[in-house]
């Protein structure tokens, strides 16, 4: 005999959760299923994790350049504490995620694997289920290459590198993504020798000209980049794993981590008995439906953005569609991204390059760190703001410097509510704040018009009036 539910949710990470939260607070009959972690992979693999390796890594950084600021330092990095400060941050999180939040939030928590036996039935730990609403946030896990000899050497992904209790030596990365970047910097900055190799150009989403900066950054700091190198194939010397690259010549290192993208987590859950399409990815539709429309897939298992931030945004729009039964529509479109390396490479809405592909009379405004205060102050200068707009209407913003995840927030909210670029001038901005580099961009897409000729006759008018 199977139970009932109004809505049950396979996966509680960053999507299934913000679902089964709102769903459960409404007084929704849910059901959550999960066979790993609570909170998937940003809690335990993924964000949390690389954030705090990467705040650590920040810490002997800015100690060992802090001789600029008059203070002698010279950091030493303990390594296993460090990776028990990663786990004690997790820790400090779980409670938020964990069965019992979510059972005193109403939610039933079945922790095992499930699967879809019929187009609103649910097989899990040997029991049956069935759901007016059924929400697959099954999210993904790391793409493994078929690259010659890969599957016969030791390596590391993000779902394992938690778990090192020695530091790297030289860590190689393959795939020079958000993944590999941010743990490359951060590895080198506590000390391991590193080698990002990439088969193109990192960082492959971002405007290439703030690119450049990350770059410039990560070799500033020792980190080999190797791109446009494609690998023929991995073997395993006594001194650890060899990328054999088909150009000629070889990488090889104490330690392989392999990044080289993601595979949505939809093998063995019975799509086709539900009548669900997938390709390399769920289908889904702009109200995140799938081809069965009573089920829905959100955050990484579904085709789209994959970040923390799209699954919780999806979360939302699903419990609109299933407990308030309106028709919200998805609109990925000002959906900001950040890579948290230093400096941190922001963007939100289209790149230049996609604004020109795709929209009429494309023009752009920038301001650089170099001419803000608060960041000389700071000795990080390093960096600046780009607006794209179409015909004057602003279609995206890339921010690369200190602290742009932070800084790009108010051109994600200017997206979303569809506010000019004229709104972001007309606030009065603290000094000296890098956040004055937005207002910068601002204020310049109307310098040449405030001093041009015409107003300056209208002014020169108006000063011999009486
Ligand atoms: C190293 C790394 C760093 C990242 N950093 C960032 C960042 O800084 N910012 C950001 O926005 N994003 C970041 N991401 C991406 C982010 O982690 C994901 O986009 C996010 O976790 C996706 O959430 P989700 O709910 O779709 O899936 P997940 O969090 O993966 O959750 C899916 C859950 O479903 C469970 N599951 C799967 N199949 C079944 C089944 N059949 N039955 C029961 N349970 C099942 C899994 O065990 C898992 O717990 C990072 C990812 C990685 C790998
Ligand atoms: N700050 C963030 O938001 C953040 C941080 C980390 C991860 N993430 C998420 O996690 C995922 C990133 O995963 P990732 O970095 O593994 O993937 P990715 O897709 O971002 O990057 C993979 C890189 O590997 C390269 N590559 C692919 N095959 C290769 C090969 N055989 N040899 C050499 N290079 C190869 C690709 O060209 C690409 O540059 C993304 O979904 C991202 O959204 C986000």
């Amino acid at each position: 005999m199977s139970s009932s539910y109004d809505i049950a949710i396979i996966g509680a990470g960053s999507g299934g959760l913000s679902v089964a939260a709102g769903a459960a607070q409404l007084g929704l009959k849910t059901v959550l299923f999960e066979a790993r972690e609570m909170g998937g992979d940003c809690l335990n693999f993924g964000c949390v994790p690389s954030k705090s390796l990467i705040a650590a890594a920040d810490r002997a950084h800015a100690a060992a350049k802090s001789g600029e600021f008059g203070i002698e330092a010279s950091p030493r990095v303990n390594f296993p504490r460090v990776m028990a400060h990663v786990q004690e941050v997790i820790a400090s999180i779980a409670p938020h995620d964990s069965v019992e939040r979510f059972e005193r939030l109403g939610a039933e928590v079945v922790r095992a694997r499930a699967r879809l036996v019929g187009r609103k039935e649910i097989e899990a730990d040997g029991r049956r289920f069935d759901a007016r609403h059924i929400v697959l946030a099954t999210g993904s896990r790391p793409f493994i290459p078929p690259l010659d000899g890969l599957s016969d050497i030791p390596f590391l992904t993000n779902e394992t590198i938690w778990n090192l209790s020695e530091q790297p030596e030289h860590l190689v990365i393959l795939g020079g993504g958000n993944i590999g970047v941010e743990l490359g910097q951060a590895f080198r900055r506590l000390g391991s020798e590193v080698t990002i190799v990439e088969r193109h150009s990192i960082m492959g989403n971002d405007d290439p000209e703030f690119v450049e900066h990350v770059r410039n950054a990560l070799r500033e700091d020792g980190v080999t980049i190797r791109e446009s190198s494609e690998v023929a194939r991995a073997s395993m010397s006594e001194a650890g794993p060899v990328l054999h690259l088909k150009a000629g010549g070889t990488v090889s290192g104490s330690h392989l981590l392999v990044a080289v993208g993601r595979d949505a987590n939809i093998d063995d859950l019975g799509l086709d008995a539900a009548g669900v399409e997938a390709d390399r990815a769920i289908k889904v539709d702009d109200r995140l439906r799938t081809s069965n429309k009573s089920i829905f897939a959100i955050g990484d298992c579904r085709e789209g953005p994959k970040f923390t931030h799209a699954a919780g945004y999806d979360g939302g729009i699903v419990v609109r569609n299933t407990v308030f039964r309106l028709p919200a529509k998805a609109d990925w479109s000002a959906m900001p991204w950040c890579t948290y390396t230093d400096p941190e490479l922001a963007q939100v809405g289209l790149t230049e390059a996609k604004a020109r592909e795709a929209k009429p009379d494309v023009s752009t405004v920038g301001a650089s760190f170099a001419d803000n205060d608060r960041a000389r102050a700071e000795r990080r200068t390093a960096g600046k703001i780009k607006l794209v707009l179409s015909k004057g209407k602003l279609v995206g913003c890339t921010i690369v410097g200190p602290h742009a995840g932070e800084l790009i927030h108010p051109w994600a909210l200017a997206m979303a509510k569809g506010l000019s670029v004229r709104d972001i001038t007309s606030y009065i901005a603290p000094y000296p704040t890098l956040g004055e580099v937005s207002k910068a961009a601002a204020n310049g897409l109307y310098r040449d018009k405030l001093f041009s000729p015409l107003v300056r006759r209208a002014v020169g008018f108006l000063s011999k009036l009486p």
